[in-house]
């Protein structure tokens, strides 16, 4: 998709209505999303209480770029599981082992996500609360 029109001057211009028309559609995307997806509310309160422990325990600042690098990650990658899980239900209305396949593996891909995300949640908060109580 692209944002510069070239002018009669020659001069290249972003369209900036067409700017706007794409993040209204990615936003309406994560609003249906978020209401039709529990996993994703689910994903959305996790990050939440996380950022609420980590403002009362105190990080670092590149402690915190690893969780909301944790957190975008986490919610892009629920937005395309359902994504995938939309196309699949589009293309295929029967039971097909392919259409399985394709939704095991985005959730699949999920779980790896959120599993890495509990084990770096854990190396960066247990050493603190440790030191805290000892
Ligand atoms: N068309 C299909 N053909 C074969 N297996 C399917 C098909 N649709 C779903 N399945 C199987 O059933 C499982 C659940 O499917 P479903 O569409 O309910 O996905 P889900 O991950 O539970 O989605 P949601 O998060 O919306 O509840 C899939 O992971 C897949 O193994």
């Amino acid at each position: 998709m692209k944002y510069w029109n070239r002018s009669d001057s020659g001069v290249t211009r972003m369209d900036v209505r067409k700017l706007f028309r794409s993040f209204r559609y990615a936003w309406n995307g994560i609003a249906h999303v978020a209401a039709a997806e529990q996993n994703f509310r689910i994903h959305i309160m996790a990050a939440l209480s996380v950022s609420g422990a980590g403002w009362i325990t105190g990080l670092s600042t590149a402690e915190w770029i690893v969780l909301i690098i944790l957190f975008g990650g986490m919610l892009a990658l629920e937005l395309m599981n359902t994504a995938i899980e939309r196309v699949v239900d589009l293309v295929s209305s029967e039971h097909h082992p392919l259409a399985g396949q394709a939704k095991d593996a985005a959730a699949g891909a999920v779980l790896i996500f959120a599993a890495a995300s509990i084990l770096i949640g854990c190396m960066i908060f247990i050493p603190k609360w440790i030191n805290l109580l000892f």
